[in-house]
């Protein structure tokens, strides 16, 4: 299974895209949150919509559901296709009417499956997405009362979405075979609604270098080789995990 980083910047990064990523295996592209900055960094990609297979929604900030509308528009009126959506139960209420109605709404166009194909998935229930891609939502913290989902796949390779640090978890989850962590990290402190750099360093040195860090601010540079035995992703860098 190969990975991409369309971004790997914090929300609020200016050098770095949003967080999003692509998963790609067995000829099938998924792409991991569809950003406000995604339709543009995808395009520098040399990539457009319709060669993605699949988009799946960890949950609901810009930085992870702002490219959203123009996917779907483009997707509806350019190609006349309706892209596959996984999106966490809990999620699609709010993904419609919190965030796309106000700007894809034209009768008779009025609800999230008129753009998209929507295939609602349970947290903590494995699921094959493709053949060879199996995928598990694990909720985790991030902001008060918001669900927000990371991934587990083919149960070896955990994706947080926006958390906040949960040692115990990802104990949990190396124990039980997890092989690469990829992890958002805000490196100042306090991280608040996210692992900050100081929380993620107190990781025993096993999880450490099982641990890729993603979703950081334009000092990352600053910070290189003081991460401990955690390394950096890099932005459209392609990686096996
Ligand atoms: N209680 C909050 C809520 C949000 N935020 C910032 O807003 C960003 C939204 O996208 P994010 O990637 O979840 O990161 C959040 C914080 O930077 C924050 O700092 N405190
Ligand atoms: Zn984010
Ligand atoms: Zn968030």
């Amino acid at each position: 299974m190969h990975i991409r980083m369309v971004g790997t910047g914090s929300a609020f990064a200016k050098k770095y895209d949003n967080n999003n990523a692509l998963i790609e295996t067995n000829g099938f592209r998924l792409l991991v949150d569809c950003g406000i900055t995604l339709p543009k960094a995808l395009h520098q990609m040399g990539l457009s919509f319709p060669e993605i297979d699949a988009v799946l929604i960890s949950h609901i900030h810009g930085d992870h559901v702002g490219g959203l509308e123009e996917f779907a528009f483009q997707m509806m009126f350019k190609y006349s296709r309706k892209p596959v959506l996984f999106i966490a139960e809990t999620l699609i209420e709010p993904l419609w009417e919190h965030t796309l109605r106000g700007g894809l709404t034209q009768e008779p166009l009025n609800k999230l499956d008129d753009f998209f194909d929507v295939r609602p998935l349970e947290a903590n229930k494995e699921i094959e997405l493709h053949p060879g891609l199996i995928i598990e939502l694990v909720q985790t913290k991030h902001i008060l009362n918001k669900p927000s989902y990371s991934f587990l796949f083919n149960r070896r390779f955990f994706y947080s979405a926006d958390m906040r640090f949960d040692g115990g978890l990802l104990r949990k989850l190396v124990d039980q075979g997890v092989s690469t962590i990829y992890h958002d990290c805000q490196l100042e402190s306090p991280g608040v609604v996210h692992a900050s750099l100081e929380e993620l360093l107190t990781l025993p040195e096993d999880i450490q270098r099982k641990t890729w860090l993603m979703h950081y601010g334009d000092a990352i540079e600053q910070y290189e080789g003081r991460t401990g035995h955690m390394r950096i992703v890099e932005q459209y860098a392609s990686y096996e995990v």
